[in-house]
């Protein structure tokens, strides 16, 4: 890998605590960051290199799942830290910048390759870009690239303005805009998935596939970002993002010799191929949901209007279920259902495929229990693939029974969401980030449901905290002829006890 600068605008910041250092940590002890490395963390407090090193250790010791116990070795990483004072609007404080990068780099003997990642806040993003520019942190020799956290835009306006702002001072290759779904290890293996298994391959279109169902439900609250949630909610946070992305995962067609700009490129054909929601017919093809006080885990939870820092008559949503259909020849004919909210019963980020039933006819008058296979596919916070298929014991009086294969567990030590992006960064390889193109599809896609809902055009639907979200959200399904999967009804699918080794185990339920 090349010798790198990480230049870190945020250092001081959450972000930066709970994953940045964590996910270097974690690289650095598995031999995954360059040889000569180099990190220059940015804030406005007045820290030192000491105080800076301090606070990356102290991160380490509470976030990181790599114990730094080998004190030579965070050493070694820790010296690695230089920390400069500098506000985002202050031209001087970026020649200043340049100054340190550079005696860092002649005294590491690196060329000028430098990566800038900017957690902050994104109204800071066209100020640093500019600065970067103007102070020639980006003209030198080596490459440069930047790395930038969500939200990117606030709806399709905002998302091109800011691109095209960005674009003055990067190019869209050395643009990576992290989105951390596309980090997740499940995530990353759907690719493999299907190419490693022709049978899944084989099966991967609308001849096979019923439907497809999209979930990320969460336990917790707005926490303590009421102000951000607030202006964005469920369809902004996790929809246009996070969610499109799993959808354009799960849909593409992957060949075996894929390349970046392959995986790219169909997830694009995929986002142009979404049929269209037009503002006055978003109310038949989404549900929105804003959750009330309820329970969760036996503890009383208060409702949204009550969290500290939202608004007493507050319209936002915190859950948002949607159909979307694709028009091409694959997908034609098999809806995908996405659904997102906070303070539902559980945690959970999976996708479901559902099987077509081509014996249902054949058995289910006179058998019990045959059910559609289902191809499981759990993001989190478990981590496996399986595939429910029926079976009926040799012998056996009563109906057929389901059983579980599964296709890919993944190790208990799997590299966490951000050390496969950073990782990913470092060496310029952009396939897990979303490019313009995605993120501008996106944004398209999702502006008449923002426009419905900025006019109250779609009901607010309420759902009790600690439950699966609105009624209607099961209704949306159920004109179909369908029912989401739930963790109950697919049938204790294996559980995800470590199962390190055990790939392609088999799983019987009884
Ligand atoms: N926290 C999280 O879990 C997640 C965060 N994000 C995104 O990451 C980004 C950072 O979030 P987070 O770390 O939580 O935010 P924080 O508020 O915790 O940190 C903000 C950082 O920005 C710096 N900063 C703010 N204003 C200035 C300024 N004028 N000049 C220089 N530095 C400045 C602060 O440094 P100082 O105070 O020293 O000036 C601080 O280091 C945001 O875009 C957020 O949306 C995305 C996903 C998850
Ligand atoms: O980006 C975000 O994601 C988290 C959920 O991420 P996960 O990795 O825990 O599934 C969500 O809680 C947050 O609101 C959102 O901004």
């Amino acid at each position: 890998m090349e010798p790198t600068t990480f230049i870190l605008f945020g250092a001081t910041g959450d972000l930066a605590k709970r994953k940045i250092y964590p996910a270097l940590f974690n690289l650095f002890v598995r031999g995954k960051l360059p040889q000569a490395f180099s990190v220059v963390g940015l804030g406005r407090r007045e820290w030192t290199d000491e105080v800076f090193q301090a606070a990356v250790e102290r991160s380490l010791y509470q976030f990181s799942r790599t114990e730094p116990a080998d004190k030579e070795k965070l050493n070694a990483f820790l010296e690695a830290f230089r920390y400069s004072v500098l506000d985002i609007g202050r031209e001087e404080d970026y020649r200043k910048l340049l100054a340190l990068v550079e005696a860092r780099e002649q005294a590491l003997k690196m060329p000028p390759n430098r990566l800038f990642y900017l957690s902050v806040g994104p109204e800071h993003f066209e100020p640093i870009a500019d600065n970067i520019r103007a102070s020639g942190l980006g003209s030198a020799d080596g490459w440069k690239r930047l790395v930038i956290e969500k939200p990117f835009g606030h709806d399709l306006a905002s998302a091109r303005a800011l691109n095209a702002k960005l674009s003055e001072s990067f190019a869209e290759e050395e643009i990576f805009r992290i989105d951390h779904y596309l980090g997740k290890p499940v995530v990353q293996r759907l690719e493999s998935l299907q190419q490693a298994n022709p049978v899944i391959q084989a099966l991967w279109t609308n001849r096979y596939i019923a439907n497809v169902q999209i979930t990320a439900s969460e336990s917790v609250g707005v926490e303590e970002r009421a102000g951000y949630y607030d202006h964005v909610g469920a369809i902004r946070d996790m929809f246009q993002n996070h969610l499109l992305q799993l959808l354009m995962m799960a849909a593409i067609h992957l060949p075996y010799d894929s390349s970046s700009e392959k995986v790219r490129f169909k997830k694009k054909k995929i986002m142009e191929a979404l049929v269209p929601v037009a503002q006055e017919d978003v109310g038949q093809q989404v549900v929105r949901g804003q959750y009330t006080a309820g329970s969760i885990g036996g503890q009383p939870v208060e409702g949204y209007k009550s969290e500290p820092g939202i608004a007493a008559d507050s319209m936002n949503d915190t859950f948002i279920a949607a159909r979307l259909l694709i028009d091409n020849n694959d997908w034609r004919g098999v809806p995908f259902y996405i659904r997102t909210g906070k303070r539902m019963n559980k945690k959970s980020t999976r996708i479901v495929v559902e099987f077509k039933e081509p014996l249902k006819q054949a058995w289910s008058q006179s058998e019990d229990g045959v059910a559609p296979n289902l191809l499981v596919i759990e993001i989190g916070p478990g981590e496996s693939i399986a595939l429910r298929l029926n079976t009926k014991e040799a012998g056996a009086q009563g109906g057929f029974k389901p059983i579980h294969i599964d296709l890919h567990s993944t190790p208990a030590d799997s590299p966490e969401a951000y050390e496969n992006l950073i990782g990913d960064a470092l060496k310029g390889d952009p396939t897990f980030f979303a490019h313009w193109d995605e993120v501008e599809l996106s944004w398209q896609y999702v502006q008449p449901m923002l426009d419905a809902f900025a006019e109250n055009a779609v009901p607010l639907r309420s759902y009790a905290a600690g439950s699966r979200g609105p009624a209607e959200s099961d209704a949306l399904l159920a004109e179909d002829g369908y029912h989401w999967w739930f963790d109950e009804e697919s049938e204790a699918l294996p559980k995800n006890e470590s199962k390190e080794g055990a790939n392609y185990a088999y799983h019987a339920n009884h």
